[in-house]
């Protein structure tokens, strides 16, 4: 489990800026000198105009003053400048801004994808992968935000030069007018900070609804029970409750903002009545001190660019810094463990589990041992822990106390990659082609599928024939949002899943509730199939399919947390104990009349019980 400590908001900008500048660095210099040179040429260009200004008011013939006309030239091809690279520094801002958010992107998707599968239980963890989501568009910020913060303070230094020639006594009163804007803008990015930290969880269910608005898969449920307007009704309440509050926030800020502009305000006042003094005085010509009130309001103007830029930049650099961070303790969470090597045998010793937001154990002191080419089968009814105590045996969670070895060493410390195949009953269905569906582990790995070893797979998991009806026979691509690609039915794509597991050839096969949707005769000819694969693999079935389950060598009956029997088929029934009355309910729902009266009551009595055949 891992906490996200927090960074200094100076770290954390420096942060900011070298993920900018190491994204696009050559995009990012280019921003960065296109702006310079269009702060830096109007700094110029106005030195240059007020010594035109002043010629040609000293001057007794300013027609043939040949430095006059250089002047001028020199003006107006400061003004193309100025204009081309105001043009190109937007350009190369967009690349650059598209970089540093596939840069961020590509961060945060590292970071889930490393992130340990336990994190993935934690409300804490979801909210800190959608608020680093949400960054992405904070990466344009930044990128906007360095580039206009450097040029700023080079064009700031350009204009102060050009007012220490021509006032510097207004240096101190232009520095000055930064301060209430920097202030404000502090004040402002840590509220607007928080106020997207504690509305994560707000966002985080408004996306959710997003989804299931714009899903395919969940579009027939949506209207066949006609939830689309509370949905949106939801969205919308979701929605107003997050402008209410950037609304109050905005109030402040504005109430904020007001105060620091009067500050603002102050200090050109304070300019204006010292150049009033220095023209009142003689210690300046009236040229002068138009050039210098120009200046003073350029830099003004420049000031308050550099003022917003940091606070745009402490605003996202904070999200940055979660990102990082995050990125970090991933990578130290995952060395790099010894392989298992095929499984011998598997112990769980006294193993307790508890899910983080779980008021109780899942599974509570499970002592049970497998060897190698055993087929075990986990029956039980709902929620009595069958898929939690197979995702601790494939190494997936580590327990709470005990411990769970593989070959004698503890799961945890060696890498099962490539000597577990799982499909469990939410099993992934790819946008990739029928090859790379069976295939994905292999080609995750670095290899070339091999097509026969494809097609057995898909011959065993019964999927051969319908892949071969596709459109594009095992280069379909498996879904019908994409051109060209097909969809199939759930029992189709639980043998394209359990084909998967084949093709992997692991020395043990975990498959969770594998037959739940395929039809009779698919499910005996995988049980054929799983029986001719034995050779030196093991097998654990979770199934609620008794028909599916006698076949097994043991049988684990588990309630509540705890392996209440276990042994083959005929010792259980002839313990005559809970699977024996499993066993009945469920052959009786085969016969022609109906379960008694007393079953049904004691079935819908329970929190949950075994799903029909
Ligand atoms: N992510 C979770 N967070 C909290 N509790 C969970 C979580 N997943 C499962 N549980 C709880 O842990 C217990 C065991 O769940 P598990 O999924 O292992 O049961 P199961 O026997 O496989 O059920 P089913 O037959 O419905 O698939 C249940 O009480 C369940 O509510």
């Amino acid at each position: 489990m891992t906490t996200t400590p927090k960074i200094g908001e100076w770290r954390a900008m420096g942060r900011a800026v070298g993920l900018v500048a190491r994204t696009g660095r050559g995009w990012f210099v280019a921003t960065v000198v296109l702006m310079s040179v269009s702060g830096l040429g109007m700094a110029a260009a106005l030195l240059l105009g007020q010594r035109a200004v002043k010629r040609v008011t000293d001057s007794q013939a300013p027609q043939g003053d040949w430095l006059l006309w250089l002047l001028i030239g020199g003006v107006v091809v400061l003004a193309g400048v100025i204009a081309f690279s105001q043009l190109a520094a937007t350009g190369f801002h967009r690349l650059l801004a598209e970089r540093v958010m596939y840069a961020w992107n590509e961060r945060v998707l590292q970071t889930a994808a490393l992130t340990e599968i336990w994190e993935f239980e934690r409300p804490e963890f979801h909210d800190r992968i959608r608020r680093a989501r949400q960054g992405g568009g904070a990466s344009i910020g930044i990128s906007m935000a360095v580039p206009q913060l450097l040029a700023g303070l080079i064009a700031s230094t350009g204009l102060l030069t050009a007012l220490a020639i021509t006032a510097p006594v207004l240096l101190p009163v232009v520095i000055a007018s930064g301060v209430p804007l920097l202030l404000a803008g502090r004040a402002n990015s840590r509220e607007m900070y928080s106020f997207n930290f504690g509305n994560t969880p707000n966002d985080r269910e408004r996306f959710a609804l997003e989804g299931v608005l714009s899903s395919r898969d969940q579009s027939a449920e949506v209207r066949v029970f006609g939830m689309q307007g509370f949905l949106l009704h939801r969205w919308r309440e979701l929605y107003e409750e997050r402008i209410a509050g950037l609304t109050q926030l905005v109030v402040a800020f504005t109430r904020r903002s007001s105060i620091a502009a009067i500050g603002v305000a102050l200090t050109l006042i304070v300019a204006v009545i010292t150049l009033g003094w220095l023209l009142t005085t003689h210690r300046i010509t009236m040229v002068t001190a138009a050039a210098a009130a120009v200046t003073t309001l350029m830099l003004g103007s420049q000031v308050q660019r550099i003022a917003s830029s940091i606070a745009d930049l402490r605003e996202s650099a904070q999200q940055v810094a979660d990102v990082e961070l995050t990125t970090a303790l991933t990578r130290q969470a995952a060395p790099k463990l010894p392989p298992a090597g095929p499984l011998r045998h598997l112990r769980a010793d006294r193993v307790t589990f508890r899910y983080p937001a779980a008021a109780s154990n899942a599974l509570d002191g499970i002592d049970f041992s497998i060897e190698a080419g055993e087929m075990i089968a986990i029956v039980g009814i709902n929620g009595s822990g069958k898929t939690t105590l197979a995702k601790l045996l494939c190494g997936l969670y580590e327990p709470a106390s005990g411990s769970i070895t593989w070959n004698g060493r503890p799961v945890e410390q060696v890498d099962l990659l490539g000597q577990v195949g799982a499909i469990f009953q939410t099993f992934n269905r790819y946008w990739f082609t029928a090859t790379e569906n069976i295939a994905a582990g292999a080609i995750a790995a670095g290899e070339v599928p091999s097509q026969s070893a494809v097609r057995r797979a898909a011959m065993d998991a019964g999927a051969h024939n319908l892949i071969s009806e596709l459109p594009h026979g095992y280069d379909t691509r498996l879904t019908v949002e994409l051109d060209g690609g097909a969809d199939l039915s759930l029992g189709q794509w639980q043998r394209i899943a359990i084909a998967r597991v084949l093709y992997r050839d692991p020395s043990l096969v975990v498959l969770d509730e594998p037959t739940a949707s395929l039809d009779a005769h698919a499910e005996a000819d995988l049980f054929a199939t799983l029986e001719k694969l034995r050779q030196g693999r093991t097998f654990i079935i979770i199934s609620h399919r008794f028909s599916t389950v006698r076949t097994a060598d043991r049988i684990v009956v588990m309630d509540a947390g705890r392996i209440i029997e276990q042994g083959a088929h005929h010792e259980l029934m002839a313990l005559d104990g809970r699977y024996a009355e499993m066993y009945a309910v469920q052959a009786r729902s085969y016969q022609d009349t109906p379960p008694v009266s007393r079953d049904r009551t004691e079935a819908e009595s329970r929190p949950g019980t075994l799903t029909g055949p």
